[in-house]
């Protein structure tokens, strides 16, 4: 049973009906897949993982998530489907007077009953857990902070420790890396992926660091202009096929061979 399969589909922003944001999407993603998803801004990366986490539903095409068709389960059933997918945006929508641990332990709140989530407001339930969940990405010493005392980088990874409580099976995450500085860009693709080989869940991450996608991932789907431009495994991505996803955006790459994965050096921000 595929984490997602999806035919045909197209997605159209309510605000711009007349342009589809997505178009003639072809995807299946199985459980365990670790993917990333690439392409020059505007591509369709921050709509399709919207879409994967059932916030967009989609105009045209078919649409499975574990086998199931969520815009054809009622409001109730969609909702406990919604708890198996875990979006973490770019930017988290801390509440910014709360406490990072209560803020961090808010993603147990769908397992919780409403007693136990509102008496954690006031004194957080597992408050271990949440600088365990903390601490693998280099953020323990922040747990009784406020929210809006931290540094957007610091905000970012705060987000994504809300993902390591979350018992979800498919992790999306939207360009995870875009306030962290080189070694802790390393540190959260790693930690990322060790967490969802742990527990089989399927990792799909926008990422514009393309050097980093292609050491990271094994899997590279590309778009442009809201169509996938190539779905191939890393060591088949060539420099030309970068350079023409990102033409009139990025400088064209200049080798000629395909990447070898394990040889590519991260580099924060370096998109080719
Ligand atoms: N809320 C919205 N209303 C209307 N159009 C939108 C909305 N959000 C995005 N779009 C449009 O949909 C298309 C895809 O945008 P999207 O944000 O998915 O791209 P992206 O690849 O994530 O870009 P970036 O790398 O800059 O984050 C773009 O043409 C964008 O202008």
């Amino acid at each position: 049973m595929p984490t997602y399969h999806l035919q045909n589909l197209t997605v159209r922003h309510l605000t711009a009906p007349s342009a589809p944001a997505l178009q003639a999407i072809n995807l299946s993603i199985e459980p365990g897949e670790q993917l990333a998803l690439i392409g020059p801004s505007g591509a369709g990366k921050t709509t399709l993982l919207a879409t994967l986490s059932l916030s967009h539903r989609p105009a045209e095409g078919s649409f499975t998530a574990f086998d199931t068709d969520p815009w054809a389960l009622g409001e109730a059933a969609r909702h406990r489907l919604r708890a198996q997918l875990f979006l973490a945006p770019q930017t988290p929508p801390l509440p910014p007077r709360q406490r990072v641990v209560t803020a961090v332990l808010a993603a147990r709140l769908p397992q919780w009953s409403a007693w136990r989530a509102l008496v954690s407001l006031f004194k957080p339930a597992d408050p271990e857990a949440a600088w365990q969940a903390l601490s693998r990405f280099n953020l323990g010493d922040k747990l009784y902070s406020r929210v809006d005392r931290l540094s957007g980088g610091e905000r970012q990874r705060c987000g994504l420790a809300r993902l390591l409580l979350s018992p979800a099976k498919a992790l999306l995450v939207d360009e995870p890396l875009s306030a962290l500085d080189p070694a802790l860009s390393e540190l959260t693709l790693t930690t990322l992926r060790e967490e969802a080989k742990a527990r089989n869940a399927t990792l799909i991450c926008s990422l514009h660091q393309v050097e980093l996608a292609l050491s990271h991932f094994p899997r590279i789907v590309a778009l442009r202009d809201g169509r996938i431009e190539f779905d191939l495994p890393r060591e088949q991505v060539t420099p030309q096929m970068i350079a023409a996803l990102y033409q009139g955006e990025q400088p064209a790459a200049e080798a000629a061979q395909p990447y070898d994965a394990m040889a590519v050096k991260p580099g924060v921000g370096a998109c080719l």
